[in-house]
């Protein structure tokens, strides 16, 4: 067999390595997976407009996000729960993360301990925040955060409730005994062990657990309790970038959350456009959502972000091979990006605009 090419290699590798139950966890979106089609059927919508004799003997793929450098635009999005993918789990993409030199962000549903974390030698960590019905275990995490050393708190706003997700309803969804919600104290982590005959644990988890009630305020709450940069993640219109803008936050994820909340959302990447202009500036924007190509990672440049966090492909890479397959899925978006650039005529991530683009 040949080595692995491309990320849609990965994933087919992936799937010979995991067990039906975290395959769906992970693949699935929620009820007829619209929208987890759409964020890739967009960006093969979109075409793109190169320049030629632009002098890209050396591409640089390096940029900034909150004023940390990062070797490239690819940052790892939040995913909880990645010991279901290899024993080391979270520890091995932090690790892979901090080799490919860019930001890891650690999910609050992690099954390592932020702190453990934040211990990898060089790594850059930003703490993706659940908003809890019980704001001890809120502001619990975001002190841990703190003084682990986090950079930003990433607060996820599409999820008051799980997106209804049939494939784990199905099975019945629940946690192996094994593997433990490592950010949360266990009156609320019990919960996710609890396998039903029909039903998600973690669904149930969340209902029971997620503050449904949480508004502006409640970012503006955590803005007080924190000095750290605070992102929000899961805006997808001009209207809630404007008001996230005002309430003073550094910088917002477009996002759908891979497909896995309210189906029939559009897609990402065709979100992006007006969030960018809404917020004129104001904060910088990143994108997550179907990125699987270098090319990807291009339009969402092109389009206004300053970067793309990628989710599912890194669990690819994990369940394959650790931390080495988490950074090779990096290196190799890398590459594609690199290439990428030199064949539009962009060798600097600055120079990549809005140009570069066409909408159908
Ligand atoms: C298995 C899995 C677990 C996830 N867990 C979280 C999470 O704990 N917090 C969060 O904000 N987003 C979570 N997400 C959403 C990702 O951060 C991201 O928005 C999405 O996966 C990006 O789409 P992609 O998978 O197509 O790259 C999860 C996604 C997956 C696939
Ligand atoms: C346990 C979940 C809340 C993690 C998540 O955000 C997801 O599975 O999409």
């Amino acid at each position: 067999m040949h080595a692995i090419l491309n990320l849609h290699e990965y994933e087919a590798a992936a799937r010979a390595c995991l067990g039906a139950g975290a395959w769906d966890y992970f693949q699935g979106g929620s009820e007829d997976e619209l929208t987890l089609a759409e964020n890739r059927a967009a960006f093969g919508r979109m075409k793109l407009r190169p320049r030629v004799l632009v002098d890209v003997t050396a591409c640089d793929t390096s940029t900034r996000v909150l004023d940390v450098p990062v070797a490239s635009p690819i940052l790892v999005a939040p995913m909880g729960f990645q010991r279901l993918a290899h024993a080391d789990g979270e520890l091995a993409t932090t690790r892979a993360a901090s080799g490919a030199g860019t930001v890891m962000v650690a999910s609050t549903m992690a099954s390592v301990r932020l702190e453990d974390l934040a211990a990898v030698p060089g790594s850059t960590l930003w703490f993706q925040l659940y908003l809890f019905r019980d704001r001890a275990i809120t502001m619990d995490l975001v002190r841990r955060a703190e003084a682990a050393g986090c950079r930003a708190l990433v607060i996820t706003v599409d999820a008051p409730r799980l997106g209804r997700r049939e494939r784990d309803l199905r099975r019945g969804f629940a946690l192996p005994d094994d593997l433990r919600a490592a950010n949360l104290p266990p009156s609320s982590a019990g919960r996710l062990h609890e396998a039903g005959a029909s039903g998600s644990a973690i669904a149930r988890h969340a209902q029971s657990n997620f503050d449904a009630g949480a508004t502006w305020e409640t970012v503006a709450w955590i803005r007080s309790i924190s000095t750290l940069p605070v992102v929000v993640k899961g805006i997808l219109t001009a209207e809630d970038a404007k008001l996230a803008r005002a309430s003073g936050v550094a910088a917002i994820v477009v996002s759908n959350h891979g497909g896995r909340q309210l189906d029939g959302v559009l897609a990402a990447i065709e979100a992006l456009p007006e969030v960018v202009e809404a917020v004129a500036g104001g904060c910088e924007v990143y994108l997550d959502g179907g990125v699987r190509r270098g090319t990807d990672v291009l339009k969402a440049l092109a389009l206004g972000a300053r970067a793309v966090l990628v989710g599912r492909p890194l669990l690819w890479g994990l369940a394959v091979d650790g931390e080495a397959g988490v950074r090779r899925v990096l290196e190799l978006l890398r590459d594609e990006l690199a290439l990428a650039m030199a064949l539009s005529g962009r060798p600097q991530v600055a120079r990549v605009d809005r140009s570069l683009v066409k909408f159908p």
